[in-house]
């Protein structure tokens, strides 16, 4: 499997962890994110992961930053993209079961950051239900 992941300045210390997690699960990872703490703009950070997605290059997207919403706006953008705003494991969850999100997005000023581990892990082996939600999933994209 492979996953692109991308951040902001808000989101540099949970990115570490989840780069560390993954790593030692034997993903291959693009990172996008910065790796400093200095203040950058999201959404440089979170279109190269939305058009890894887009692309068919990675199976998923991890973006994060303060709260989530620039980062799943901006990733919302791209073509066969849903990005999720998620912030508890039910949601991460319901996220990947009903709404197919190929894309996590994570408010990192408001969840843990071993809340943000357990929603990267339900992405991870959480499938998509299919049946009703498939019809649901398909009616997003504008005619
Ligand atoms: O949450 C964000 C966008 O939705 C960003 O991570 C920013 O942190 C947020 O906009 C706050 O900006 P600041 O420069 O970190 O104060």
């Amino acid at each position: 499997m492979k996953i692109a992941i991308g951040n902001d300045h808000a989101g540099t210390s949970y990115k570490k962890t989840i780069v560390d997690y993954l790593q030692s699960q034997g993903i291959e990872i693009s990172n996008y994110g910065t790796d400093a703490e200095e203040s950058v703009d999201y959404p440089d950070f979170v279109h190269p992961v939305a058009k890894d997605v887009e692309d068919k290059k990675v199976e998923l997207g991890i973006i994060i930053c303060g709260s989530g919403n620039g980062a799943a706006m901006t990733a919302n953008k791209h073509q066969n993209v849903r990005a999720a705003l998620c912030w508890t494991s039910e949601i991460a969850t319901l996220a990947r079961e009903h709404n197919d999100a190929n894309i996590l997005s994570i408010p990192a000023r408001f969840t843990s950051e071993h809340q943000a581990l357990e929603m990267v892990k339900i992405f991870l082996n959480t499938k998509f239900e299919g049946g009703r939600h498939q019809r649901r999933v398909e009616k997003i994209a504008c005619q």
